[in-house]
């Protein structure tokens, strides 16, 4: 049973100003931490300050605590009142609803403002999305990132029955007869900003290496299947995977070659109607759990993309990242291992066909989650810059600071505007058009967000000081952020390759009589 609480006068608690019997106002509530104060880990002597001890210690109180502080359940029992005449105004968050910090929401879901790209229904099922999202997946995501554990099974089945695992492949016959986040969106009407939506809102509540860790090997590991699986394959895969039942993982890169495909030296043997596989895989994403690894192998006619599942000869190990554990990477080894041909995802031979056109929505989803990550990163420097009191005034009255957000929220509108573009593109565009069309394209588009996710990651540092080098309290989530944003320049190919791909691929389709 909750204890009651008593309204008290500022006379009442300023009584309570001393060790063994302390009280502070924060936000017009009364707590006593008499008994925490050995326990806080701020020290006992900060409470006793003669600023704070019987006070409203409001600001001070935010200068160095995140809001969540106070909604844990073995704080907000220390609250024994409210203050006499007064009124909250610090509002907890409430799952599923819209920021009100500019810039920390997309233009579209910006109160006032107008998008060509979104219905009132993409609307509808953004809400619901962020709502799961941050009841279901954010503690469980905090828990994972510090443990390294995998994400529960208990999550993985909840994302499943929402069709949420489905989802995050995009549209398609895949979808048919599944009932989309309790059948607010039709399979037929879902579009790729609806999958957008899911990314986005995923990137909001998860760590870099979390975002990984739910699933990310099977969203990039399972579409060779769909588009290229014989129908035995795609019975036996599919619904199990997108049930939460079985993992997949994508197996292309190798300590001997990583964006340079063509030089891997995992060899797939024929012998009679299987495959022989032998060789090594290296970061491999959801590796440690995978029930299936979509693996290209260097054959005899050139480079073949062949599922195999875990069995005899497959090993796999964690290899320890910058990032927490919790996204799964491994060394994976094929010693002889035995695969039926079957297995065989695509022409034999033609496997870099497979796993180019796979780049194209592996990086565009990387774009989606990146730019999410940026606009929280932006949101908590908007709300660090103003509440901050630095000689006397908040951090936002220095004029350098000011020019810092202005490069950071250029960047982040920047890069999300020229994603809904490519994203429209993607929605008005047959799968082969957009592997013609949009490769370098969205090369250039990954490129520049990554890059910019660097540049933001700095700028937010130097707002944040020392809290934006520790991994818990007010800066836990830029320091998280400036850690691991690099890992969007580097999976799902190289920012400087991608740079690179999207001049190339200009360059291919130059008029040759262009002159100046
Ligand atoms: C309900 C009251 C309070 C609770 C539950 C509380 C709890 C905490 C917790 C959990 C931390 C660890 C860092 C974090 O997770 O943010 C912390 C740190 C700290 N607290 Fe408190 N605190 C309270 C009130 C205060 C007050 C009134 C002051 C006064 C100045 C204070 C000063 C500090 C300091 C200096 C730190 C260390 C900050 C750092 O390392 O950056 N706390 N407190």
């Amino acid at each position: 049973m909750s204890k009651e609480l008593k309204e008290y006068t500022l006379e009442e608690v300023a009584k309570h100003n001393k060790e063994g019997d302390v009280w502070v106002i924060i936000d017009a509530k009364v707590y006593d931490l008499s008994r925490f104060a050995r326990l806080h880990p701020g020290g006992p002597n900060v409470l006793y300050a003669e600023s704070v001890a019987g006070k409203d210690a409001t600001q001070a109180f935010f200068g160095l605590h995140r809001h969540e502080v106070l909604l844990r359940p073995q704080y907000a029992r220390l609250q024994v009142g409210t203050v006499v005449g007064q009124k909250e105004r610090i509002a907890a968050p409430v799952p599923g609803e819209l920021s009100k910090v500019p810039y920390a929401e997309q233009s579209w879901l910006t109160q006032g403002y107008f998008n060509p790209y979104y219905t009132e229904k993409h609307r509808k099922f953004q809400r619901s999305v962020r709502e799961f999202f941050e009841t279901v997946v954010k503690p469980e995501s905090d828990k994972c990132e510090a443990s390294g554990k995998r994400i529960s099974q208990e999550v993985v089945d909840k994302l499943a029955e929402k069709n949420i695992i489905a989802m995050r492949l995009g549209p398609g016959k895949h979808l048919q007869g599944r009932t989309l986040m309790d059948g607010l969106v039709k399979p037929e009407e879902f579009d790729f900003f609806y999958e957008g939506i899911v990314h986005a809102e995923l990137a909001r509540v998860s760590s870099r290496a979390v975002i990984d860790g739910l699933l990310a090997g099977l969203v990039i590991g399972l579409p060779p299947v769909l588009n290229y699986g014989s129908k035995e394959l795609y019975n036996e895969v599919v619904d199990d995977t997108f049930a939460g039942k079985k993992f997949v993982a994508l197996a292309i890169t190798e300590a001997f070659a990583g964006s340079d495909v063509g030089g891997l030296q995992t060899t797939a043997v024929r012998d009679g109607d299987h495959w022989v596989i032998t060789g090594t895989k290296k970061w491999i994403t959801n590796g440690t759990f995978a029930d299936y690894f979509t693996t290209g192998c260097k054959t005899d006619d050139g480079f073949t993309v062949i599922l195999i599942p875990r069995g005899p000869g497959v090993d796999t190990s964690q290899i320890k990242t910058a990032y927490s554990s919790v996204a799964g990477t491994a060394y994976v080894t094929f010693d002889k291992v035995r695969v039926p041909v079957g297995n065989t995802l695509g022409p034999i031979g033609k496997g870099m066909s497979v796993i180019l056109s796979n780049f194209n929505h592996e990086r565009w989803m990387v774009c989606c989650t990146a730019i999410s990550s940026q606009r929280l990163v932006v949101e908590e420097c908007l709300r660090w810059a103003t509440q901050r009191i630095v000689f006397g005034k908040p951090l936002t009255n220095l004029a350098v600071i000011r020019a810092k957000l202005a490069k950071m929220i250029s960047r982040v509108e920047a890069g999300q505007n020229w994603l809904e573009v490519i994203t429209y593109q993607m929605s008005n565009m047959s799968y082969a058009e957009q592997a013609d069309k949009l490769a370098g394209p969205i090369g250039l588009l990954k490129q520049y967000i990554s890059r910019s996710g660097r540049e933001t990651a700095e700028d937010a540092v130097q707002i944040f000081g020392g809290r934006g080098l520790t991994t818990t309290g007010m800066g836990k989530f830029i320091e998280n952020f400036h850690r691991t944003s690099g890992f969007d320049a580097i999976l799902a190919g190289a920012e400087d390759v991608l740079g690179d791909l999207g001049v190339r691929q200009a360059l291919k389709k130059m008029p040759r009589n262009a002159r100046l």
